[in-house]
């Protein structure tokens, strides 16, 4: 890609996230150097025996995928990580415009632990640079919810709280600040936006710049579409025309995966986006509890448990008015889930290890989760 003159494909791939108005150097040069007669694509639909795939906005080509990930995923020995084959925003390349021949290196990756009675991670979205998470400031208006929102997402992106329905009367715009200082304190942007007005939205650019990708995450009715048809503005009319008259003479089925942006940026809209769940490797204090974890390093015993302990730095706290009990509990809330996650998690790689018939020893689960200790045991160790 020349940046002062790009071509009509470079500006497509640009148009669908490309983080390149130049050719890539390091790691993913390297990949494109080894493949150069590949061409760059990004995955918009990952299916059991291939992927749907794009170098242009509204584009879904079939793709063969690369044959080793055909192979049955899982963590056992031999076998490919289910986080190691490609997912939806992922960049592949592609020969022959028919298959992947190899996948760039991931940015970053939002996972997620898969429905079902055999527990396993699932990757919903990779590639991704900013999270929009969206909560309306009407009755949808939730900080526990959102605090959960931004563990599920950690390591996904730059999260940002986007409160819609700020031109609502009943909207309490200092209310809901003041209710999101914690979170504020930790680095995260709030910013309330009236979702139905483009003008109003476009305070968002600065996390939507070129080449960036973003997606959007929150409740049924807090206002995701709306706010979509304010980023795309009078765009959106020209978009759809571009792709009933594809001047390529390709055929192309119109898709929405990747919506590009007018401010550069793409929107990934993925189904899996609205079924987030832990997966139990969050970590609490990358997830916006750094200032709960830290007054729970005060706590006097070592493995405190927030419970009925004494000496719990937690609870004194919110005794002094200096944590808000709504956050302890959402924490709490949010780790016993983690802790069951993780357990889950620990178990089935101990099964897994246990039907080996070499039958190495299966890792500990740990403590179960949630459950308080009725007394003090003697196996508290004293943080001295
Ligand atoms: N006044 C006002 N209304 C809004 C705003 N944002 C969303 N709405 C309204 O809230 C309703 C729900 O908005 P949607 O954009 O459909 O919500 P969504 O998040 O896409 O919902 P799902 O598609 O169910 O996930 C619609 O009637 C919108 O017009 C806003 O900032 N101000
Ligand atoms: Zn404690």
């Amino acid at each position: 890609m020349n940046p002062a003159d790009p071509t009509a494909a470079d500006l497509a791939l640009r148009a669908i996230g490309w983080p390149f108005d130049s050719a890539p150097s390091g790691a993913w040069g390297d990949t494109m150097a080894e493949h150069p007669q590949a061409l760059p694509m990004r995955v918009v639909e990952q299916h059991r025996s291939g992927y749907l795939v794009a170098s242009a906005p509204g584009e879904a080509i079939a793709v063969e995928s690369l044959p080793d990930w055909l192979r049955r995923s899982g963590y056992r020995k031999g076998t490919i990580a289910p986080e190691d084959r490609a997912a939806v925003g992922d960049w592949v390349l592609v020969e022959d415009g028919k298959r992947i021949v190899a996948m760039l290196p991931r940015r970053s990756a939002i996972k997620r632990a898969a429905a079902g009675e055999h527990y396993k991670q699932q990757l919903i979205a990779a590639n991704i640079d900013t999270v929009l998470v969206v909560c309306g400031l009407d009755a949808d208006f939730n900080p526990r919810r959102i605090e959960r929102y931004l563990l599920l997402v950690q390591g996904g992106g730059t999260p940002v709280i986007v409160l819609t329905k700020a031109d609502k009367p009943e909207a309490d715009i200092a209310a809901a600040v003041a209710a999101l200082t914690e979170i504020a304190g930790l680095g995260v942007a709030v910013v309330p936006v009236n979702a139905r007005d483009p003008g109003s939205a476009a305070v968002l650019h600065r996390w939507l710049g070129p080449g960036m990708t973003a997606v959007l995450v929150g409740s049924s009715g807090a206002g995701k579409s709306t706010l979509t048809n304010s980023l795309l503005g009078t765009e959106r009319m020209k978009t759809a025309a571009v792709r009933e008259t594809d001047d390529r003479g390709r055929h192309t089925t119109t898709h929405r995966a990747l919506i590009p942006l007018p401010s550069g940026a793409c929107l990934i809209d993925t189904p899996g986006m609205r079924e987030l769940k832990p997966t139990g490797e969050e970590d609490l204090s990358g997830g916006g509890f750094a200032d709960v974890e830290a007054i729970a390093a005060q706590c006097r015993f070592r493995d405190c448990t927030h419970g009925d302990e004494p000496g719990c730095a937690v609870w004194e706290a919110v005794d002094a008015g200096t944590l808000d009990p709504g956050r302890l509990g959402s924490y709490l809330k949010l780790r016993d889930e983690l802790a069951g996650a993780a357990g889950q998690l620990a178990t089935r790689m101990a099964q897994k290890v246990e039907s080996r018939p070499s039958g190495k020893p299966a890792p500990k689960t740990g403590g179960r989760p949630g459950v308080k200790p009725a007394k003090r045991g003697s196996d508290w160790t004293r943080e001295e």
